[in-house]
């Protein structure tokens, strides 16, 4: 593996990576031709990409250019490497997965290339691979055993607390939305195979982004951007209810949060904060007048799809670092509601909330907000959820529908035991969940 600091990149001292792509015959599955785990994935509805190896793996420093870096660094590398290259459709060639803090002066980003990524997208597969990168045996996946839940960096409680502190600041003028986050700590009876989550996740949510990347699992509903070509695509979220027992209120919850002011006013912050990233870099920008809705297994949420076409060169994580923070896991305006996430959500975020995805050669990639999703560390995983805090919000209900968020997670690690209420952690019961 090349450990790559920016130094020894930028004066050309590692050797040029060997890059070939060829098609293959439908790999079927991508995910059941993982070997091992830790892999990288990013797929939905079957399609997408997956890797495993570490050809390069760059780690980013802190800081506010964290993303130009990141682009820099990786325009050198796939300049300076020798590929060969059958297809040249997007995530053909050499593709870097990587991974963002939600704060770029936190350190934790990262950007690895796999020695092998197999993919499929619309009717067509390739594998590409890296120096002495081959497909390797598949070994089994162990199932983590019995999961038990402990409280993150607060309890339920103190984080409704902080709900209402959010709330009173909001209706004091200091800022219109704020999303505060809270996590939950699991632990396993066994290292927990990413495999294993990855495998529910896709198949339970197969609307969602399914991702893995260095630790970071999660199946996401929400697209940062598509950028294939001159083209990119958004899908904005913000807005959120339960599912309902029935198909009735199911029904009756999706147009009561189509009707809710306090919705529609949080999603609209939300897309304005994407209009005016994406705005500057485009000669073409569609923004639906309307939300849709996006009804996922576990909650429905306010959807906007967005489309642009970019007036420049700009590559995929240019686009990323003009829309990060977007205002659905920030806020508005984005710079207090960064200062009050600081002041009183009361944890690291790390890479939750912060852009995941992959970026190939051209400067085409998918990347999402990494929501619904765990950071994952031998037999101990840390679950995040939050919720757009608006002036009329009650923390109550933010409490139930950052429970109703964890579901997903909880489905990767349990199974069916996550629906069927394990013994000694049921939804609310002690103080974790
Ligand atoms: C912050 C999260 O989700 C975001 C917040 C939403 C909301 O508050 O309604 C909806 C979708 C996401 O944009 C999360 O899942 O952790």
């Amino acid at each position: 593996m090349n450990k790559v600091s920016g130094v020894s990149v930028a004066l050309g001292l590692t050797r040029p990576l060997l890059v070939r792509t060829v098609p293959v015959a439908d790999p079927g599955d991508l995910l059941a031709r993982l070997p091992q785990s830790p892999a990288f994935a990013w797929i939905r509805h079957g399609e997408g990409l997956v890797g495993w190896g570490e050809a390069v793996r760059l780690e980013v420093p802190p800081g506010q250019d964290a993303f130009a870096w990141a682009r820099a660094r990786l325009a050198t590398l796939f300049a300076e490497a020798r590929i060969e290259d059958e297809l040249r459709v997007p995530g053909s060639g050499p593709v870097a997965f990587g991974s963002f803090t939600f704060d770029p002066r936190r350190p934790g980003s990262v950007l690895v290339v796999p020695e092998v990524v197999l993919a499929k997208r619309d009717g067509r597969a390739w594998l590409t691979t890296i120096g002495g990168g081959s497909p390797s045996a598949v070994t089994p996946r162990v199932d983590p055993g019995r999961i038990r839940y402990e409280d993150g960096s607060l309890t339920a409680a103190e984080w409704g607390e902080r709900v209402a502190r959010a709330v009173a600041h909001i209706r004091s003028g200091r800022l219109e939305k704020v999303v505060l986050a809270r996590d939950l700590v699991a632990r396993a009876d066994r290292l927990i195979d990413v495999r294993v989550l990855l495998d529910r996740l896709a198949r339970r949510y197969p609307d969602c982004y399914t991702f893995s990347c260095d630790g970071l699992v999660g199946s996401t509903p929400e697209l940062l951007v598509r950028h294939t070509g001159s083209r990119i695509e958004s899908l904005v979220l913000a807005g959120t209810t339960q599912r309902g027992a029935d198909a009735a209120e199911d029904a009756a919850r999706g147009a009561a949060l189509f009707a809710s002011r306090k919705d529609r006013h949080e999603h609209a912050c939300a897309v304005a904060s994407v209009r005016e990233a994406l705005a500057p870099l485009c000669s073409w920008l569609q923004v639906p007048d309307e939300p849709e809705l996006l009804v996922l297994p576990n909650v429905q949420h306010l959807a906007s799809p967005i489309t642009g076409r970019l007036a420049d060169g700009a590559s995929v994580l240019d686009v990323v670092a003009a829309m990060h923070p977007t205002a659905a896991v920030g806020g508005t305006p984005t710079g207090t509601a960064l200062e009050l996430i600081r002041e009183i959500e009361g944890m690291d975020r790390g890479r939750y909330a912060g852009p995941v995805g992959w970026i190939d050669a051209r400067g085409d990639g998918e990347w999402g907000i990494a929501l619904r999703c765990a950071a994952v560390s031998g037999n101990r995983a840390r679950l995040f959820a939050g919720c757009g805090i608006m002036g009329d919000s009650d923390p109550e209900a933010e409490l139930a529908e950052a429970r109703a968020k964890f579901r997903a997670m909880r489905y990767a690690l349990e199974g069916d035991a996550a629906e069927a209420g394990t013994p000694g952690e049921p939804d609310g019961a002690a103080t974790a969940v």
